[in-house]
């Protein structure tokens, strides 16, 4: 790791006034006369601005995680602050792309995506033009009249991905957005998502098990273990952009891999 690369404590920022306030949370689900910890004690504070990336094994409790800072869920103790204030339901700030398809199987591409305009009143001619830019954004132009079910997988994902940026929230929070994406689309929307991102002042948290994704992407890495206990939690201080073929083979990136790879090995025993 370079000398420069600053490493928090546990579940520490550095910044008192996050955007988002997450403190000793805990997620439990009661099956029969069981109880199933998904999350024990978790706190961070997500600076605003951040572009925050939660690296973890599958089950290590991410998604949970996100369903509560959505606010689609209750914790089973502890508070979520969103700029200060506890949140007790969805908030219009707060855009989730969740892993689960939640497109309208009745509505067809450019209606999914218009569709959070539409609910704020906002003039059809309007709504439908700023769908159309984000339709082409994700890459999606032409299919404008298809149906969900007439898409593939990753079609969805980038339907999805449309709709929640029609939204204009001012905090993202994406589940392995691109997880089911090829190669190329992967790298190109990642693009896409970082332009979105400099410069507006949004917050962004995203979750991935990748650790390349995580580092071409992220200003800070959070690895998650079992019950969503922190592993680890670094500042990635390398420069952007990061072109992919070249930030891979600087000496930062590798070592920052390496520590993120260990943390996660060390998660899993
Ligand atoms: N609604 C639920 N009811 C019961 N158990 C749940 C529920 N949601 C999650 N869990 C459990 O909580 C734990 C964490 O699940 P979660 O989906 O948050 O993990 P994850 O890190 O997002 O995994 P993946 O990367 O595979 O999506 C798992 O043991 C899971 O079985």
């Amino acid at each position: 790791m370079s000398a420069s690369t600053i490493v928090h404590p546990a579940g520490q920022g550095t910044d008192a006034d996050g955007v988002l306030e997450v403190r000793d949370l805990a997620k439990h689900f009661p099956k029969g006369d069981q109880d199933l910890v998904a999350l024990r004690e978790f706190s961070i504070t997500v600076r605003p601005g951040q572009f925050l990336v939660l690296l973890g094994r599958s089950g290590c409790g991410k998604s949970t995680l996100l369903n509560l800072m959505a606010g689609l869920t209750r914790p089973t103790s502890g508070q979520i602050l969103y700029r200060g204030t506890a949140l007790s339901g969805p908030s219009t700030e707060i855009g989730y792309l969740t892993q689960h398809d939640t497109l309208m199987p009745w509505r067809d591409v450019t209606r999914n995506v218009e569709m959070p305009r539409e609910l704020r009143g906002e003039g059809k001619r309007s709504r439908r033009e700023e769908a159309q830019r984000l339709i082409e954004l994700v890459g999606l132009g032409g299919f404008e009249h298809h149906f969900p079910r007439e898409l593939s997988g990753g079609m969805r994902r980038r339907a999805s991905l449309a709709r929640m940026l029609a939204a204009d929230p001012e905090t993202l929070l994406l589940d392995e957005p691109f997880g089911a994406l090829d190669a190329q689309l992967r790298t190109e929307l990642q693009g896409e998502l970082l332009r979105l991102w400099q410069g507006t002042g949004r917050t962004v948290v995203f979750v991935t098990h990748d650790i390349e994704e995580a580092l071409l992407l992220a200003d800070r890495v959070v690895v998650l273990g079992p019950v969503g206990s922190v592993l680890l939690d670094v500042d990635v201080d390398l420069q952007r952009p990061r072109d992919p073929d070249e930030v891979r083979v600087d000496p930062r990136f590798v070592a920052l891999h390496k520590s993120l790879s260990v943390a996660l090995k060390e998660g899993a025993r």
